[in-house]
């Protein structure tokens, strides 16, 4: 059977709950939009493989609910994610400041390592893109 992708890119989606997290992924995967908000529960993820350059790129998104009552089943994936795209609501100022607080929340994670040694080598997600 052919190989269905030549790299593998995870990457994570976080923000303030109802910025629009899940309808960007929807539209970048499927084109599609779908005006009612379902708040995401814990952690969902979409795939999208791309063609560039003759390399099959799979792109693996991870969908991150906002609401503050799951950011501990979110953080367990910042460590996993080689990208981080920061994402606010242009019509909420709110969720724009907690732009701040959300990369703060990424850095504290990643910068002990000693809490999982296994990921200790994983780059810093928010500064590789
Ligand atoms: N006008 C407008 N509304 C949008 C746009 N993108 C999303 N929305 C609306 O914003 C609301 C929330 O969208 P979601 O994508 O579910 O928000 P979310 O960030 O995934 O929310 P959580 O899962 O709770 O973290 C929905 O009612 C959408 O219709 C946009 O580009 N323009």
């Amino acid at each position: 059977m052919a190989k269905q992708y030549d790299v593998l890119f995870r990457l994570l989606l976080l923000g303030d709950s109802g910025v629009g997290k899940t309808c960007l992924l929807c539209r970048f995967t499927d084109n599609e939009f779908h005006p009612s908000h379902i708040s995401t529960i814990g952690v969902d993820f979409k795939m999208k493989t791309l063609l560039i350059d003759g390399v099959k790129v799979r792109i693996q998104i991870w969908d991150t609910a906002g609401q503050e009552r799951y950011q501990t089943i979110t953080k367990q994936y910042y460590r996993r994610a080689q990208g981080i795209f920061l994402v606010y609501d242009i019509t909420s100022e709110r969720s724009f400041q907690h732009i701040m607080k959300w990369a703060s929340d990424v850095d504290e994670v990643i910068s002990f390592p000693e809490r999982c040694p296994s990921c200790a080598v994983s780059p810093n997600p928010l500064l590789t893109f």
